[in-house]
């Protein structure tokens, strides 16, 4: 099943619009590339909901917001659902500031999500208000309990429950869930943590497989998590080879999505359902 939603992708090379962060734009877009995608990157209120109709996803990312990107999220997401696109948020630090979270809430009552992906703690934010961490990483063990996986299975069943939208919750183990069936993704290395962008980077993919296959929006989802998880697996390998330190992982991780195949991702994805 997982090798057909690669092949999609690579068939389709589906445009994902992404109205994203300064700090990893680039990033998110050669694993656009890498993947077999067609990134555009575009944020002016004048132009969003025009490139958004020609797109076959939208990847909405708070990381590096402000009130003129918040006015193009409306727009765009208001044209993405009217015209039955897949729209996906990273709701990137949003415990960070008030105005981080006053926004999620504006775009969760404005806006169906397929797609909500984020750390532990953004999850939490979203369903409690609370800020559990004040940056963009999952709170740290020493400052709150360390999360289960039954916590956070919790935490993302309600969350899907409650905005009717596929969450992803990605850490050591990756969940994803529509609130009835929950995929746990084993895959992955800790290399990931150690720069920055990685999580964006997972929400564009998200964007891509979705948008090649709209019909199949939970299993893409988890593709889009094993294609990364799989990729930085081979990526620390070789890396350890090279003596490499996080830059060459880094280009590293961009070389493995581009060369993964889909037997590689069916047979390579580490992974077990509850219900
Ligand atoms: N401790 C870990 N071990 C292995 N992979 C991890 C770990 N933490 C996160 N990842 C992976 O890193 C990627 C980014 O996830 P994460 O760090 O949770 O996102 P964010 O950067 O948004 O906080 C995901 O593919 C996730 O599976
Ligand atoms: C460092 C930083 N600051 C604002 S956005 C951003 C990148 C966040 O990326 P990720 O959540 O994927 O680590
Ligand atoms: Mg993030």
């Amino acid at each position: 099943m997982f090798t057909s939603l690669l092949e999609n992708v690579v068939q389709t090379r589906p445009l994902v619009h992404c109205i994203t962060n300064y700090v990893s734009a680039n990033d998110c877009a050669n694993l656009l590339l890498a993947l077999g995608a067609s990134p555009i990157m575009a944020d002016a209120p004048s132009e969003v909901e025009e490139i958004t109709s020609h797109a076959k996803a939208l990847v909405l990312n708070m990381g590096t917001l402000s009130e003129t990107k918040l006015t193009s999220m409306l727009l765009a997401g208001q044209k993405a659902n009217q015209l039955g696109i897949p729209v996906i948020l990273d709701p990137v630090g949003v415990g960070a500031s008030h105005f981080r979270k006053q926004a999620a809430h504006q775009l969760l009552s404005t806006i169906h999500f397929s797609v909500i992906r984020g750390n532990a703690s953004e999850i939490e934010t979203l369903l409690t208000d609370k800020s559990i961490s004040i940056g963009i990483d999952v709170a740290s063990p020493k400052t709150v309990t360390p999360y289960t996986i039954q916590g956070i299975l919790q935490l993302a069943t309600a969350l899907s429950h409650k905005t009717r939208s596929i969450i992803a919750v990605s850490g050591k183990t990756d969940l994803v869930t529509n609130g009835y069936m929950t995929y746990a993704v084993f895959n992955g290395h800790s290399d990931l943590t150690r720069i920055t962008g990685t999580g964006c980077m997972l929400t564009s993919l998200i964007g891509a497989y979705c948008g090649a296959n709209p019909s199949q929006l939970l299993e893409a989802t988890v593709a889009a998590v094993g294609t990364v998880g799989i990729s930085s697996e081979f990526a620390h390998q070789k890396c350890e080879l090279l003596q490499g330190g996080t830059g060459t992982f880094r280009t590293l991780l961009l070389d493995a999505v581009s060369l993964i195949t889909p037997i590689q991702l069916q047979g390579g994805l580490h992974y077990e359902i509850y219900t």
